[in-house]
């Protein structure tokens, strides 16, 4: 069987050249003969450089969502994928649909699914409904991040800091396989990045070689003692971090370093299936029982309430209002018709049953006839009747 295709999500900070690098990577897939299916979950960008499959802009009208919600541009786009991810199960649908084409049919399954975000990472790193999206593509296919970085603007040992700790984030907010893209090599070569990462030594000449330049400002807190500690320690706190990433070279205006992105996303993929798959479905069954215990509680709370109705409500049984409200008070409370199986079926299972589960389906819960708690209420009143 063909492996299924590999959604590549790429995040970036505004003006990390994720848009170029999206452009590149579809590019370079289509010269390979591997034509990848698209995704633009930007709500606002004006121009997407490249034919998206689906793109959030056709369902959804950031500049509307701002003016109806009266909200600012960061509120915009945030609601835009809240109004977004509740269309994700037809996505998702429409993704299998692309990856298991009929056999008869000539369509080619992608090998890739492109997905680009928002610059604003945090709206879509952040938000549930980011999680929910980044959750629902990995529940069906090895989804592998790629956070691109501005080399020439991470040159310095504190920009580089920072933007390791913001990946750092990222990594263990969305849980998946993340590949760091220094992105624009034309322009700065990455390979101080490469050094820093796998060589504590080399950071740290470079930190006292920036610390004697004085990039840090004057002694004291703010200045050259408490930040190049600081980054010290930081750097030795991300070892274990950096050993858990692929870290690629590209320039998304040249083209350079594709291949090995392409190669690193392939790494990335067998990680999924073998580390990161495991453990995502360690987490639905863990919520799916959650649910299921929730659900237990509020069915057995709702069984509960309703045999303490039925015991107060029997006949012969006394009101639990007290002997000074006659019959004819109940009468008036209780409509006929609101119950039109209760006479024909008060002795009968079937009509307990029944009365359960209208009760139950009032209570937003949905059970079967089989359903074993149902089955335990129902033998629990046989025993108590
Ligand atoms: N020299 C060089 N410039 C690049 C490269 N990649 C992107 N750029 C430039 O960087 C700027 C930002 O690129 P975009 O692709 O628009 O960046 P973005 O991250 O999508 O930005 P937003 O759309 O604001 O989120 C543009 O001027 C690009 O031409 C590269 O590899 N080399």
């Amino acid at each position: 069987m063909a492996a299924s295709p590999v959604a590549v999500v790429c995040i970036g900070m505004a003006g990390s050249g994720k848009t170029t690098f999206m452009q590149r990577i579809n590019n370079y897939l289509h010269v390979n003969n591997k034509k990848p299916y698209v995704l633009n979950l930007d709500p606002a960008v004006l121009n997407v450089p490249f034919q998206a499959n689906i793109d959030i802009r056709d369902s959804i009208n950031y500049k509307e969502v701002m003016k109806q919600y009266n909200l600012g541009p960061n509120g915009g786009i945030l609601t835009s994928l809240n109004l977004f991810a509740t269309k994700i199960d037809q996505i998702i649908g429409l993704l299998e649909k692309r990856a298991n084409p009929p056999p008869e049919s000539s369509i080619v399954p992608p090998k890739h699914f492109l997905v680009d975000t928002p610059g604003q990472i945090e709206a879509f790193v952040w938000s549930a409904s980011g999680s929910i999206l980044l959750e629902s593509l990995a529940s069906s296919f090895p989804t592998v991040i790629a956070y691109i970085i501005d080399t020439p603007r991470t040159s310095s040992t504190s920009t580089f800091m920072s933007n390791m700790l913001y990946a750092c984030s990222i990594l263990y907010k969305t849980k998946l396989p993340m590949i760091l893209v220094f992105n624009k090599t034309d322009v700065q070569d990455a390979e101080f990045a490469r050094e820093w990462m796998t060589d504590f030594e080399k950071f740290q000449e470079a930190l006292h070689e920036e610390e004697n330049k004085g990039v840090f400002g004057g002694e004291g807190f703010g200045g050259s003692g408490y930040m190049g500690s600081l980054l010290n320690s930081m750097s030795l706190m991300l070892e274990e971090f950096y050993s858990h990433l692929n870290m690629v070279a590209v320039s998304s205006m040249t083209g350079e370093g594709i291949d090995d992105f392409f190669d690193a996303v392939e790494e990335k993929r067998k990680e999924f299936e073998r580390d990161y798959k495991p453990e995502l479905e360690k987490r639905r069954r863990e919520r799916e029982n959650e649910a299921a215990s929730k659900r237990e509680q509020d069915l057995t709370r709702v069984m509960r309430d309703m045999s303490m109705d039925a015991a107060t409500n029997a006949p012969g049984k006394q009101s639990a209002k007290g002997d000074s409200e006659s019959d004819e008070d109940d009468d008036d409370d209780v409509d006929p018709d609101d119950f039109p199986d209760a006479e024909r079926d008060d002795d009968d299972e079937e009509g307990l049953k029944r009365r359960y589960k209208n009760a139950l389906r009032e209570q937003g819960i949905q059970v079967d006839d089989d359903d074993p708690t149902l089955k335990a209420m129902l033998a629990q009143t046989r025993r108590a009747g």
